[in-house]
């Protein structure tokens, strides 16, 4: 397969024709399909928007929907034809010549194969006559038309050079349909490529598609498997992404479209292109940068402190100070202006090959970041995660390490209780901005090489949230990503998008014990739980005691079990996690996560007052 074309549908992106256009041309598609409405609403005539496409280097690889065409009596046969030519005028202007036309959902067509064929096949050549072509797509909710098969026994039948197929992978995969039979079809009869994910939803075909679908690698779709069938029959046309969402409708269409290509180059990866070179392997993480402002650092290194780590480094150029414990290593950085300000500014993992990792991430549409170094500092390369988390990938144990951009001062750590618990960073936890989730997780995919966990959704207190683990093959990096299902209102009490580092502790209960003991910041965790816990799971009293004494958290799924705390907040979004995996415990806890955003609610109404 030689290098395809890549297209956009302009239906995927928010904003006017011009909008999009300039965001499609941005990210690197080659062409677009212009979806009708966009063109209507447009000022600039069709002649203008060909030449605006020309000037940004895209091609209009398909002008569409064609609507309820086929099928239907004398008359409005004659109507239709008239509508076509006038659409032909337009993509005369806009320089296409390929209509998509879709399978009709009139209430005045007929069922009759015959009848559609032979309509179909005068609209081919008219069509022809103007030197275009026609693409007729099955919709799954088509009214007598809605699979591939029987949309190419009427193409079959029509016989029309000018007239061949659109293969929607959406259409064909939401109803079940096997796609090994797309092989069977003469690559000179696949006029066109729609791609399209979805996640596994139960419900109404149109309102799915209308609604709820996503770029490739987001979703649940083998897209794999059906575009390689379509490649395998010898289509030739490009790979067209075509995506309605009403998320990606209303976001910033510029990281739209760049997250629109990522998710065809991941897809062309799978494919078997050597579109990027492969990531290399993971091992845990190498650090995790906190900023924050002077007065809520002072506080988090307390925090830490309590935990058991140890000031060891001091950056040579810059604010940032490296806490240490085990494998966990934090910096925290103070160049924040207050007030009440934490966030997790970077996260870094270990690469078996950092420049190789910085490699595939450029390929895969994730730019390395510019970054002022100091003499004798390393070359660390970074990208930015779509929610602007920068993600280094380093090689701790190189002689030019990153450590080396810190002088030590290592201090004999200050003989806290709970030191030598905490062994690295299990996960880290990130609220994606509402428009950001999916983008996020092919993010952690495209460009990290982990792999996404089941989605969990639950009611929290202020809102439904969605949970997605990203993970690695050794599982040694853990990413959760967790973001609202609905754009959030304007009655924002407690944490706005919380993010947390949650560190590998060896025994939550007994650190759970000695934090009390020195009145570090743990997060109070109210009796109901535990009398639920114990209703729910019947647990030995002893343990469910310690639990309690504890403020510590339970869980367990068929791998194992799961133990862990939370502290308090620093600044209005941060906080810090200890957990501990017994067995083969694959989860995040999330069953607990209204329980402790509720606590932490209540922290903040004392400490404010609000
Ligand atoms: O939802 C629709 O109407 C619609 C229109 C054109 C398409 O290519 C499609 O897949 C769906
Ligand atoms: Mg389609």
């Amino acid at each position: 397969m030689s290098e395809p074309r890549r297209s956009i549908a302009t239906v995927c992106l928010s904003g006017t024709l011009e909008d999009k256009l300039a965001a499609a041309a941005a990210a690197g598609f080659d062409g677009v399909e212009i979806f009708e409405n966009d063109l209507i609403a447009s000022a600039a005539s069709p002649a203008e928007i060909g030449a605006r496409c020309r000037d940004l280097g895209l091609s209009i690889d398909l002008y569409q929907p064609f609507r309820d065409f086929e099928a239907v009596p004398p008359a409005r046969f004659r109507q239709n034809l008239r509508r076509a030519e006038r659409k032909f005028d337009v993509m005369e202007q806009l320089g296409t010549d390929l209509v998509l036309v879709c399978s009709t959902v009139s209430p005045e067509a007929v069922d009759d194969d015959e009848l559609a064929a032979e309509q179909l096949r005068a609209l081919a050549e008219r069509a022809q006559e103007r030197g275009m072509r026609v693409a007729y797509e099955a919709l799954a909710w088509g009214r007598f038309v809605n699979t591939y098969e029987h949309s190419w026994r009427i193409v079959r039948r029509a016989d029309h050079p000018a007239l061949g197929l659109c293969l929607d992978s959406f259409h064909v995969l939401s109803r079940g349909g096997d796609p090994a039979l797309i092989r069977t079809i003469p690559g000179e009869k696949l006029f066109y490529l729609q791609l399209a994910d979805a996640p596994q939803l139960d419900m109404d075909v149109l309102q799915w598609s209308r609604h709820h679908r996503l770029f490739p690698g987001q979703g649940s779709f083998d897209l794999k498997t059906f575009a390689g069938n379509v490649l395998d029959a010898g289509y030739a046309g490009p790979l067209s992404l075509e995506v309605f969402n009403d998320v990606f409708r209303q976001a910033d269409p510029k990281p739209a479209a760049v997250d629109a290509m990522r998710s065809l180059r991941l897809l062309e990866e799978q494919l078997g292109e050597p579109v990027a070179e492969p990531a290399p392997d993971l091992d845990g993480y190498a650090f995790a940068e906190l900023v924050a402002d002077p007065d809520t650092a002072t506080r988090l290194s307390e925090g830490l402190r309590a935990l058991g780590f140890a000031e060891t480094g001091e950056h040579r150029s810059k604010p940032v100070r490296r806490w240490e414990q085990g494998g966990a290593r934090v910096l925290i950085n103070t160049s924040a202006t207050g007030p009440d300000t934490a966030e997790i500014g970077a996260l870094a993992v270990e690469s078996a090959d950092p420049m190789r990792s910085a490699r595939r991430a450029e390929a895969m549409s994730s730019p390395i970041l510019p970054r002022e170094r100091g003499p004798q500092e390393a070359g660390l390369v970074s990208v930015a995660a779509p929610d602007g988390t920068g993600v280094f990938f380093c090689d701790t144990g190189a002689t030019d390490g990153w450590r080396g951009d810190f002088r030590d001062t290592s201090t004999p750590a200050a003989a806290t209780p709970a030191a030598g618990l905490i062994t690295g960073i299990d996960h880290v936890s990130l609220t994606q901005p509402f428009d950001h989730f999916d983008e996020a997780a092919l993010f952690c995919r495209s460009v990290l090489g982990l792999e996404p966990e089941e989605v969990t959704e639950y009611a929290a207190p202020f809102g439904m949230v969605r949970n997605r683990g990203m993970v690695d093959a050794t599982r040694s990096v853990r990413i959760a990503l967790n973001g609202a299902l609905v754009r959030r209102g304007e009655w924002a009490p407690a944490v706005r998008d919380p993010q947390h580092i949650a560190f590998t502790c060896t025994d939550v209960l007994t650190a759970a014990e000695r934090l009390r003991e020195s009145g570090a910041p743990v997060l109070p965790i109210p009796d109901n739980y535990y009398d639920d816990l114990d209703a729910r799971l019947d647990l030995d009293p002893e343990l469910l005691a310690s639990l309690r004494r504890g403020s510590v958290l339970y869980d367990r799924d068929a791998g194992g079990e799961f133990l862990h705390l939370f502290t308090d907040l620093f600044g209005s979004r941060v906080f810090l996690e200890l957990v501990q995996r017994v067995g083969d415990y694959a989860g995040y806890g999330v069953v607990n996560a209204p329980v402790r955003m509720a606590a932490h609610r209540r922290q903040r109404m004392t400490a404010f007052g609000r």
